[in-house]
């Protein structure tokens, strides 16, 4: 049985796990539900399938002999000689198995570089991690960025707002929110990425979504809320630096609790980033959508 840690980076770096159920058909191998590297999404062969087969039978009964992959009996990465493509697959398939493009092996490589960054900075992972004793201070980062608070504040701050200016900035943060909410849930139930094998899922109230981890949902909403901010809010140079360090911590503190890869991260950031510039493009207002503001200001 291997490791987490081996099966995973091994995914990721095109090693094929030792354990023979990775040749079951859901196994990551297969594109199954798999783990740290893209939930089977992508599929991780074996680099050796980009090189050129060998013309010599004696060679290519060795190589296909000494491919793990063949030896468990499953279809073969790689096909050494002339031999006929396996049954199933179609000649043009097996030569594409055998060329695999450029942006194959980019892919694969930013993803082997990615575990790997986020297990060295999954610091806080755990109780007994090198940074172990920091956990509750990203623990109460992580309640800062939740969806469920910055919801009830803006509610919150809706009901009490007495000014019209008040009330559009603040029905649109609501509106933001909630576009982000559904944005990361739709990318999360169509990427399936699962998230790094050494979190803990000790995480306040999620979605069944959040099992997954691709885009961080923290990230988005810590771009979006602090682009917000900095565009309608009139502060303090001070505070507008800390809007977007706090914002730029956030991130950080999701690779460091060991519950997004760095990708998830960067990607949460710059979708956050495209979110605000739909909010600003839909921008709500008394003129455009005069029937929300008129309900909300019979309540
Ligand atoms: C229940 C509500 C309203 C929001 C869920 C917020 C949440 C738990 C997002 C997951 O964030 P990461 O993707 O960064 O882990």
């Amino acid at each position: 049985m291997p490791s987490p840690r081996r099966s995973a980076e091994g995914r990721a770096l095109g090693i094929p796990a030792a354990s023979s159920s990775s040749s079951s058909p859901n196994s990551p191998a297969h594109g199954g539900g798999g783990g740290g590297g893209g939930g089977g999404r992508f599929e991780f062969q074996s680099l050796l399938s980009s090189r050129a087969p060998c013309a010599d039978p004696t060679c290519a009964r060795l190589r296909a002999s000494e491919s793990p992959v063949h030896r468990r009996g499953s279809v073969p990465l790689a096909w050494p000689g002339p031999a006929p493509a396996p049954p199933g697959l179609a000649p043009e398939e097996a030569r594409m198995n055998l060329n695999p493009s450029f942006l194959g092996i980019a892919l694969r490589s930013l993803l082997a570089i990615d575990l790997w960054l986020s297990k060295k900075l999954g610091v806080c992972a755990g109780e007994h991690s090198s940074w172990g004793s920091v956990r509750p201070l990203m623990k109460l980062l992580e309640i800062s960025g939740h969806g469920i608070p910055w919801l009830l504040g803006t509610l919150y701050c809706l009901s009490r707002s007495d000014s019209w200016a008040g009330r559009e900035v603040l029905m649109n943060l609501l509106f933001a929110l909630l576009l982000d909410l559904l944005l990361v849930a739709l990318i999360k139930g169509l990427v399936r990425r699962r998230r790094p094998a050494h979190n803990q899922m000790d995480m306040f109230v999620t979605l069944s979504v959040d099992k997954y981890s691709f885009p961080s949902g923290h990230a988005t909403r810590a771009a979006l809320v602090s682009r917000f901010i900095l565009n309608h809010l009139v502060l303090a140079i001070p505070l507008r630096v800390l809007a977007v360090l706090w914002a730029f911590i956030l991130g950080l503190s999701r690779v460091m609790l060991g519950r997004h890869n760095v990708t998830d991260v960067a990607f949460g950031f710059l979708l956050g980033y495209m979110q605000y510039s739909i909010v600003d493009y839909c921008w709500l207002s008394p003129h455009n959508a005069p029937v929300l503001f008129a309900l909300w200001s019979q309540q």
